[in-house]
């Protein structure tokens, strides 16, 4: 990514101030636990930070002898040379012009993070569009609130919908006063940067059109009581985590799961996309549209619910349901979690070893001397792998399931199967255009 966005042509588009607020971070000396930890040195060097905490905080009242005070705004040319988070309106809204037609959003970030956006090729582009409209409806469900419902049969890999989210706020809990870690326990002090947090969501709030910040004030909340804030606990509750959108140089690695870095997306009718352990819909943000796309990770057919998984697919039915708990979700009734079983549990937390396994050992395949088979049993053994991960909806992990595919072709050529490793390649084929649609989304490819 370039630097030196000051210097550069984009930075003239960018009106020095316009509709900037700066929220002042102060340096901190010693983190109080090792739960706070420092972040890399090309995001604010000395600065402490602390990872938004799982579940519910229980102590709701603000410590004694904590004194909030109102953030102070700096403008936009300050923050920059400070390096310091600033909200910004992205994209820009100049007085006089109307508003994008896409929209906009509000975003607390990092001075060096926004320049990775606005410096990132086409930026800003239209947010994308589904190829045949409208695809989508909202809806009551009988057990889950609100849902988002396919009016269309949607192939696996087609965008659904895609839109600009309303806010976009660090992963990471950052203190903005001058408050010190040392002198609070580890819960007041996280009640602290809660409170702080919701103080920023609020300034961004504030600037956005009213229906705008109507409708997000209308999303669910499963944050209500533990001290959140209302719009935390509505971003707590609906935000999407998103892997390419982070702060630091580094370059966004798959499978790189470590959230200080991150952001976390909060959109309008994706919030209302529901959870199931068998998902249907993957999404990818889209830098240079500043826009988040929805798309099918399986086919979908009209009048199906969309669902999203709120937690990781590759865990027991037990650790799933521990995870779902915060969202307020305390028995989920997908299929795999109303049929688990030690077996499926089995699968699901050794998936991804096996997947991993049969791709290394279709490299040792692909080494058999001339004339000499693959055993039948190691190709049943597979197709009952295939069987069982299909059964369970796990054929939806992009990241894994497309390593199985090939491996799996392997297998049939190397058993002398040649139609069926056709077939294999052609499945192969849908998968690897979706993955590539997906990364050249997320800007990798
Ligand atoms: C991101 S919102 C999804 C949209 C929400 N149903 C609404 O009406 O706005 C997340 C909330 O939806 C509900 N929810 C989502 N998936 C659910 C499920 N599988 N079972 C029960 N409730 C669910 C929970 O209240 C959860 O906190």
């Amino acid at each position: 990514m370039k630097r030196g966005f000051l210097n550069n042509k984009k930075a003239a588009l960018y009106p020095k101030g316009e509709s900037t607020t700066t929220v002042v971070v102060n340096p901190i000396s010693a983190p109080p636990s090792n739960a706070i930890k420092a972040v890399a040195a090309d995001r604010e060097p000395a600065v402490q930070v602390m990872k938004v905490p799982h579940g519910k905080v229980k102590n709701t009242a603000l410590p004694a002898g904590y004194i909030p005070t109102k953030p102070k705004m700096l403008s936009e040319a300050e923050a920059m040379r400070a390096n310091q988070p600033a909200i910004i309106t992205i994209p820009a809204r100049s007085a006089g012009q109307p508003p994008d037609p896409d929209g906009h959003s509000e975003w607390i970030v990092n001075g060096t993070t926004k320049n990775k956006v606005i410096n990132a090729p086409g930026y800003p582009q239209p947010v994308p569009k589904s190829p045949k409209g409208k695809s989508y409806e909202i809806k009551s469900t009988p057990t889950m609130g609100k849902g988002v419902f396919a009016t269309r049969d949607i192939p696996m890999g087609e965008i659904i919908f895609a839109e600009r989210p309303s806010i976009v706020s660090p992963r990471a809990l950052k203190p903005i006063s001058k408050v010190n870690p040392n002198d609070y326990s580890l819960a007041d002090y996280t009640k602290i940067l809660l409170f702080e947090r919701e103080q920023q969501l609020e300034m961004a709030a504030s600037r956005m059109e009213p229906e705008t910040r109507a409708r997000l004030m209308a999303l669910q909340n499963s944050h209500k009581e533990d001290g959140s804030g209302p719009i935390n606990g509505i971003v707590r509750t609906n935000g999407y985590q998103v892997m390419n959108l982070r702060d630091g140089d580094g370059e966004f690695k798959e499978g790189d799961s470590s959230n200080l870095h991150y952001y976390s997306v909060l959109c309008d009718v994706g919030s209302r996309i529901n959870h199931s352990c068998i998902p249907n819909v993957t999404h990818a943000f889209k830098i240079s549209a500043f826009s988040m796309v929805f798309m099918a990770s399986r086919d979908i057919k009209a009048e199906e619910q969309l669902f999203f998984s709120y937690c990781g697919i590759h865990k027991s039915a037990s650790d799933r349901k521990a995870e779902l708990e915060p969202y307020g979700i305390t028995q989920c009734i997908c299929a795999a979690c109303i049929n688990a079983t030690p077996e499926t549990d089995t699968l699901r937390k050794t998936f991804s070893a096996r997947v991993q396994a049969y791709k290394s050992q279709s490299l040792t395949w692909e080494q058999l001397p001339k004339g000499r088979k693959l055993p039948a049993e190691t190709l049943d053994e597979m197709l009952r792998f295939q069987k069982a991960v299909v059964k369970e909806g796990l054929d939806v992990n992009d990241d894994y399931w497309t390593d199985f595919i090939p491996s799996l072709a392997t297998a049939f050529r190397k058993a002398g199967k040649p139609s069926e490793e056709m077939m294999v390649i052609r499945e192969f084929m849908k998968w690897g255009n979706y993955m590539k649609e997906k990364r050249a989304i997320r800007g990798l490819a």
